[in-house]
């Protein structure tokens, strides 16, 4: 296991010989959130297999329990959730404290929102800054209340969930499944239909468990890129088992590894190829790299593939904004491979990365700044020009963001001189067994 987001732990990677082996990432982090809601959300038992067990999610179980779940680990990524059911939650009698995710208190506030109880929500000090009014704004439409909070309405907040929610029909201003995903959730104890409309279609974790779980949900196209998402409210859950696939997000950092250094020939297997979140897939083959999809089958509901990958010879590329949603979480690592590609890489529309774990597009620049690589940001596009190496020898600021510590220890495995992350610590939020794994590749940490 790595380090945990209570211990502070520097790392350093330096030039690695080829890597080579068979990994399997651990389960998807969107999903393994959801299927502990999910569980809480209906009456008898959800059995979970291939749960990601990293700190965000371990928070979520933990809030689920303090609504009324009861929760085991029974194995290995092996989890019985014996929930309470929609309209069957209690009051919690402490703060629900989703330490680094955003996932797990949004979602959350969707689920406190649509029902007549009161939760405190809080969480580290990277949560306590990230904006909460983007799914404030709709809950309190639909009869929720906020009673206190820090300013804007971010963390730590009360919040008073409607007895009766209002289904409403909510545009999204901002491309986020986790904006999506708390109306919904809300609009599972609303009377009516509830309706999400977006602009851009983003990840589909929510309607896709929802309709396994037994509620009437459909989704049309909406314009060119989105979706309209209508729930029939107060639909009896029915508990359902869940397979969690490989998360693609994680397999995103072995891959730009075996990218980038030369010699590499790895497997990733089981990776979700759910097209809402392989924007990066699609991006590394439009630079040349070589992926291919083996086995690609159905588990647990989702397409998934084993990934072969090869050092490559990249070429710098325009990702359009467009692509973002199915890309969001990926962007600090595509950084690290368009600077060992040659040529510009320009990476548009990149304002959501500034409210993430950290601001990822400041971070970003700073750790390939650092590192000797040049870039620039126009306005909310970062541009890398790739030269085919990095200088390394920097010390990165990860500012408690597991992927900008992640995305540059990649970096260090093919840079000149070692690159150093000032804290591996919070890695343990999505991938905990991310250093052992990459060593079993050969990747050099020390
Ligand atoms: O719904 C989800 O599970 C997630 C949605 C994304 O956030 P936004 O909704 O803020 O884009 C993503 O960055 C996050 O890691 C997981
Ligand atoms: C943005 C992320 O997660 P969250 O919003 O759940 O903190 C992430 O994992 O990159």
């Amino acid at each position: 296991m790595s380090a945990s987001p209570d211990q502070i732990v520097p790392l350093s990677a330096s030039r690695s010989r080829g890597l080579a082996g068979r990994v399997r990432v651990p389960g998807d982090k969107s999903i393994s959130h959801r299927s502990m809601i999910f569980g809480l959300l209906s009456v008898g038992e959800t059995t979970v297999e291939g749960l990601l067990e990293g700190a965000d999610v371990l928070a979520t179980a933990e809030a689920c329990r303090k609504l009324g779940a009861t929760i085991e680990r029974v194995g290995e990524g092996a989890w019985r959730i014996r929930g309470v059911g929609v309209g069957g939650l209690l009051s919690p009698e402490s703060a629900l404290d989703f330490g680094n995710a955003g996932t797990g208190a949004r979602l959350m506030m969707g689920v406190v929102a649509g029902h007549g109880i009161t939760a405190s929500f809080d969480g580290d000090a990277s949560l306590r800054k990230r904006p909460m009014m983007r799914v404030l704004t709709p809950l309190l439409r639909m009869g929720a209340e906020i009673v206190s909070s820090a300013e804007g309405g971010r963390l730590p907040l009360v919040l008073r969930g409607a007895a009766d929610p209002v289904p409403i029909t909510y545009e999204t201003p901002v491309a986020s499944a986790q904006v999506k995903s708390a109306v919904l959730l809300a609009g599972i104890n609303a009377p009516g239909r509830t309706t999400v409309i977006e602009a851009e279609a983003t990840r589909d974790h929510t309607e896709r468990m929802l309709a396994h779980f037994g509620a009437e949900v459909t989704v049309t196209p909406h314009g060119d890129h989105g979706r309209r998402i209508v729930l029939q409210g107060r639909p009896e859950l029915r508990p359902s088992p869940i397979v969690v696939p490989a998360d693609p997000s994680s397999a995103a950092f072995p891959l730009v590894a075996a990218l980038i250094v030369p010699g590499s020939d790895i497997v990733i297997e089981g990776v979700m190829m759910n097209p809402l979140r392989i924007g990066l897939i699609t991006t590394l083959k439009e630079m040349g790299a070589d992926i291919v999809e083996l086995d690609r089958r159905v588990e647990g509901g989702e397409d998934v593939a084993d990934l072969r990958v090869r050092h490559s010879a990249l070429k710098g590329v325009d990702v359009p904004a467009e692509r973002a949603p199915s890309m969001i979480d990926e962007y600090p690592v595509l950084a690290v491979a368009a600077a060992f590609a040659s040529g510009e890489t320009r990476m548009n529309g990149l304002d959501e990365l500034r409210v993430k774990e950290s601001d990822r597009l400041a971070a970003v620049a700073a750790g390939l700044a650092a590192n000797g690589v040049d870039h620039r940001i126009e306005g909310n596009d970062l541009i890398v020009a790739g030269t085919e190496r990095a200088k390394g020898g920097g010390l990165v600021a990860t500012h408690m963001d597991h992927r900008i510590a992640m995305a540059f220890l990649v970096m260090g495995l093919a840079s000149d001189k070692p690159v150093t992350v000032d804290d591996t610590g919070f890695i343990a939020t999505s991938f905990p067994v991310f250093v052992p794994m990459m060593r079993g590749l050969g990747a050099e940490f020390a």
